[in-house]
């Protein structure tokens, strides 16, 4: 499903985040990438979703190579990836449903009433039933980032993509977030989650990306 093909990524100002990296990922997997701060576990993601792109090599997706495609393109790809951003990017003056609700009013592909009925379901599936109407200011750091999930996963993405989903949380709730997101996995979905804690991901005997300093190790 995903292909690094000999892929580098230099930023702007000269900055080697990525260097000559080459591995893939299959339809179905579960993957963690880990790595301390800085070795480039967000940059593999946004390459993934397209957000960026790479200096020297390929990344396909589906085999779409993502460097050639148009942003109308990308974009409408972009609708099969589900993403949880490390800066959670709530919208703080919507209450939960709302949030969730968000990526179907803005793909402008669901009538209200079946945005609101998948947006339930979803905030269903993360364990915020009860919470539709509550503002994010008034949920826990491990309930707003369920309501994350919920919007990353209201549209069916094939791919649920994570960056450090359990970061700022209680080890018990992280383990929590990991479960809910090897559910998913479960179902079927794609899951590629970035983290710097090693021991959130040991339980699971999903394949472990090591990165250091923009390599694999
Ligand atoms: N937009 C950017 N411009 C310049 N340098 C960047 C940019 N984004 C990331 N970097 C640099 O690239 C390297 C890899 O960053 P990246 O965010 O991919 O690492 P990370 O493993 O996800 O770290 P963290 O866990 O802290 O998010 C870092 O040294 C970072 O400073």
């Amino acid at each position: 499903m995903i292909k690094f093909e000999q892929v580098s990524k230099t930023y702007p100002g000269g900055h080697a985040a990525l260097k000559n990296l080459s591995f893939k990922i299959d339809k179905g997997e579960m993957i963690f990438l880990a790595g301390h701060s800085g070795a480039g576990k967000s940059t593999i993601l946004k390459l993934i979703a397209g957000i960026t792109k790479p200096s020297e090599g390929v990344v396909r997706l589906n085999q779409h190579v993502l460097g050639d495609l148009s942003d109308n393109h990308l974009g409408f790809l972009r609708q099969h990836i589900g993403i949880v951003f490390q800066d959670h990017k709530i919208l703080f003056d919507r209450d939960v449903l709302a949030n969730v609700m968000l990526p179907l009013v803005i793909s402008g592909a669901y009538s209200k009433k079946d945005a609101l009925k998948r947006a339930r379901v979803a905030i269903d599936k993360v364990g915020l039933a009860g919470k539709e109407t509550a503002m994010p200011v008034t949920l826990s750091g491990g309930e707003q980032q369920r309501l994350c999930i919920a919007r990353a996963v209201v549209n069916q993405p094939t791919l649920l993509i994570a960056d450090e989903p359990s970061a700022n949380l209680d080890r018990a709730y992280a383990l929590d977030i990991m479960e809910l997101f090897s559910s998913f996995h479960k179902a079927g979905t794609t899951v590629v989650v970035a983290a710097h804690d090693e021991t959130l991901m040991a339980d699971y005997g999903h394949r472990i990306l090591r990165l250091q300093q923009g390599r694999l190790i």
